[in-house]
């Protein structure tokens, strides 16, 4: 059965993934793969809604994968997205945290470039954390709170919730 971890940016989708599976899936790493560039160049040159097309046909892919997939934090934004993760016979796992937490993470992640977090003051930041995190909720058929825990401690949980 898949497992997707869904949340907001700097949840540790990611992370987590990593350490759960050798050979995890993360919906990013797989769609820069495929357009040839980083996500923040293709936001630029082909805009959001773009990278949203190619983000839902890789979704659609994945539900059958049967490994441990690390989403992109806007999945849950599209209403089909949400439906095909409701239907899926997978564990829909969101890593839960509150705004501020997530805003330090995401502030000294200077690996990762994210394009939603350049183009948007801290206001219009978690605005955007507001309105996605009844959606998170709508699709999860579980919910970790992951603030103050480490990545070993919110990997065990997950196994959990496979077992
Ligand atoms: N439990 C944790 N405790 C402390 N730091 C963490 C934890 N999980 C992840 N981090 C750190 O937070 C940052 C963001 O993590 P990660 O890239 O895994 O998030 P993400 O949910 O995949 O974000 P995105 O949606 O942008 O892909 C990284 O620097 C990572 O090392
Ligand atoms: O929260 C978002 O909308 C995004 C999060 C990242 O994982 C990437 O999927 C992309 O930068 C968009
Ligand atoms: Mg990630």
């Amino acid at each position: 059965m898949t497992t997707f971890l869904i949340g907001f940016m700097g949840s540790g989708k990611s992370t987590i993934a990593r350490q759960m599976s050798a050979d995890f899936i993360d919906m990013d790493a797989m769609i820069v793969e495929r357009i040839g560039m980083p996500i923040a160049a293709f936001f630029e040159t082909q805009g959001e809604a773009a990278f949203r097309q190619i983000e839902k046909s890789v979704l659609s892919e994945l539900v059958v994968s049967d490994k441990v997939v690390s989403t992109g934090g806007g999945i849950v934004i599209s209403p089909v997205n949400r439906q095909i993760l409701k239907d899926a016979v997978a564990k829909v796992i969101y890593l839960k945290s509150d705004f501020d937490s997530l805003y330090n993470r995401i502030s000294s992640d200077t690996d990762n470039v994210r394009p939603i977090f350049v183009n948007s003051s801290r206001q219009a930041l978690e605005a955007i954390f507001n309105t996605r995190q009844p959606l998170y909720e709508e699709v999860a058929s579980q919910i970790i709170d992951v603030t103050d825990k480490t990545p070993s401690q919110i990997v065990q949980e997950v196994k959990e919730f496979q077992a």
